[in-house]
């Protein structure tokens, strides 16, 4: 199936913007009308522009109030079509869109439109070009597309037929299934947008919170399913009218575009197995069972200090690499790797970025798919030469400049910490605070950035998207949403900061991009963990007395285990499942931390209510430079 995106969805001017299109990897375009006005060229210079990019003009659009109009307005209506004809002529796009007409003027009467769209049939035909019908749901007199498609059956002209947009039928929440009884041959062009549910105006609502499928809460690929069902097969466009996407990158939002295109039709074709729908082969979604390790890109100074704060959160510096100067730091089934090499990947990313984690080991049933699977999403596969008696293991470049690799059991790759690292034998192991997986990895990124991360994150693996939550930081909201699985051993939680003075926008601003903020490690007995913990002489971050007293009332807790919780440092939550507990190292470096949690009871979420009090507190810790004062 072809692919198309709107012009309106991205940022840029019309050349800017096809430049980014066609780098993505997209067919076609809809032209929107007022793009091509704010351009300063001819309709001849715009139609070969998007030919030199490769790219095909797949839709003229929109054309506005036309059917059901009185005279003289419709007449009126008529000359201006003609006049848009001959301008597509130019451009050299052959099918134009009319929305539904909105205008108070506008007469209603299925049969009173369909003769409006049987005459425009017969002078578009004319010109060679073909109308199609969308129903805005914000319509007049058609705001459904069922009425669209009764207008269009009854216009009865080869030349008229209708254009199906999963955002008007979604938002009114007309059941796509009634699409499945459309002659396909009658369908002219698909349009999907998504949207997050909010209760809002339904052309606010559009015209400003659209996002690309995947990205919201809309059942776009049920829409698509329907639409496949018809027998339709033509073009599958983005049409994203989006605030953000409108001050975004281009390049980016266009690559994300791609992807969710790709990836909805993988879906559909998945769950539509007697449907052949054209759309590249790649593994189903992946499965991740864990995180195999963490790796930071440290120099010498930072290395030391990391390992001091590791040393005294209980892990046991247990390996050295064969060749290179990084060493892996161990605790229960936990791996974290220290790079302080001068030269390759982790290197280049310290140069950039400074002391950071620059690589994600995720394990997986079988890396090699994985890649594949990443790479069909467009993402983008990483190789470096492989020193003497390393092994190549499949990676991709993750989002903010860091890599995932990918560790499986069916090779050798399972066995990476034998083969490519020496036991440190003269090492005393450290006794351990009962630290047994990493539990999540939060990640901050610019909030414009979450959409791009949500969206590469359930594409590529087995994953789902937990509800949007604010966190309330001194200086401005940060915005939390988590990519988890089924089973919990992979949670990634994405922080979105709106400004720098934020923790979260200061640890951006400082190390130059989105990256890993804090690593949160799983403990079976957080007591028995903090009491270990106070042995090795490490200090929690304080929690204010306010806090508790608070938690005593709102939980209906008994006073002595309230007690607990504060002499040791401890946030906790609850949810209808379980309870939470959960500690924090104070930052370093520019905000970095560590977390330690203790889930009882499957509670599934990660204390949002208590970020608030633990950035307040992490503020007043804040050192401007290197390791907190112990
Ligand atoms: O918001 C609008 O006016 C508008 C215009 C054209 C479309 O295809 C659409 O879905 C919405
Ligand atoms: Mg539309």
């Amino acid at each position: 199936m072809k692919t198309a995106i709107a012009t309106v969805s991205i940022a840029g001017d019309l050349s800017e913007k096809l430049a980014a299109i066609a780098a993505a990897g997209f067919d076609g375009v809809e032209i929107f009308e007022n793009d091509f006005l704010a351009y300063d060229g001819s309709p001849r210079d715009v139609g070969q522009m998007v030919r030199d990019h490769g790219l095909e003009i797949s839709l003229f659009q929109p054309f506005r109030d036309f059917e059901g109009m009185p005279e003289p307005q419709r007449a009126r209506a008529f000359d201006r079509a003609e006049r848009k004809f001959d301008l597509m002529g130019e451009l050299g796009a052959d099918l134009v869109l009319v929305c539904s007409n909105v205008s108070p003027a506008s007469l209603g009467g299925i049969d009173r439109a369909a003769g409006d769209f049987h005459e425009l049939g017969e002078r578009a035909a004319r010109h060679g070009i073909r109308v199609g019908y969308e129903a805005l749901a914000w319509g007049r007199h058609v705001n459904d597309h069922r009425d669209a498609w009764e207008v269009v059956r009854r216009a009865d002209h080869a030349s008229v037929g209708l254009i199906l947009d999963s955002f008007h039928t979604l938002a009114r929440k007309i059941d796509p299934d009634t699409i499945r009884s459309i002659p396909g041959d009658w369908i002219f062009f698909v349009q999907l947008a998504d949207a997050p549910k909010i209760d809002m105006d339904l052309l606010y609502w559009s015209r400003h919170f659209r996002n690309m499928p995947g990205e919201g809460d809309l059942d776009v690929p049920g829409f698509m399913r329907a639409v496949a069902a018809t027998g339709y097969d033509g073009t599958l466009s983005l049409e994203i009218f989006n605030d953000q996407f409108r001050g975004g990158s281009p390049k980016f939002i266009s690559v994300d575009g791609h992807r969710s295109l790709v990836y909805l039709m993988d879906q559909v074709r998945r769950s539509e197995p007697d449907i052949r729908i054209e759309c590249a082969d790649m593994p189903d979604r992946i499965a991740v069972s864990g995180v195999e390790f963490v790796e930071f890109a440290a120099d010498e100074e930072e290395a030391a200090q990391i390992a001091d704060l590791l040393r005294m959160l209980g892990f046991t510096r247990e390996r050295r690499h064969v060749s290179k100067d990084v060493d892996l730091w161990r605790q229960g089934g936990i791996n974290i790797v220290i790079n302080t090499e001068r030269e390759g990947f982790a290197h280049a990313s310290h140069v950039v970025h400074g002391m950071n984690v620059c690589d994600i080991g995720l394990k997986v049933e079988n890396a090699a798919a994985t890649v594949l699977r990443a790479q069909a999403l467009d993402a983008e596969p990483f190789d470096q030469p492989v020193g003497p008696g390393e092994l190549k293991i499949p990676a991709i470049r993750g989002l903010g400049g860091g890599l995932i690799h990918f560790i499986d059991e069916q090779s050798d790759l399972a066995r990476v910490w034998d083969i490519e690292f020496r036991p440190l034998s003269a090492q005393k192991p450290a006794a351990g605070v009962g630290l047994k997986r990493i539990d999540h990895v939060a990640q901050t990124m610019n909030y414009e950035e979450m959409l791009t991360s949500l969206l590469f994150y359930t594409s590529i693996f087995k994953t789902r998207k937990t509800p949007m939550v604010d966190v309330v930081d001194p200086a401005g909201l940060v915005r939390s949403q988590a990519i988890e699985n089924e089973t919990g051993t992979l949670r990634i939680t994405l922080n979105g900061a709106d400004n720098r003075r934020t923790l979260a926008g200061h640890f951006i601003a400082e190390r130059f991009g989105s990256a890993v903020q804090h690593l949160a490690f799983e403990t079976d007995d957080i007591f028995a963990t903090v009491e270990a913990l106070s042995a090795n002489g490490f200090r929690p971050l304080e929690i204010s007395a306010n806090y508790y007293d608070d938690l005593a009332a709102r939980f209906d807790l008994e006073q002595s285990f309230v007690d607990r919780l504060e002499t040791a440092g401890i946030l906790y939550d609850r949810d209808g499942q379980g309870e939470y507990f959960q500690i924090y190292s104070p930052g370093f470096g520019e905000g970095f931390f560590f977390e330690i949690v203790e889930r009882r009871g499957g509670y599934g979420g990660y204390g949002a209510a208590n970020a608030q009090f633990r950035i307040a507190a992490q503020k007043r810790h804040m050192r401007p430079r290197g390791m907190p004062k112990r």
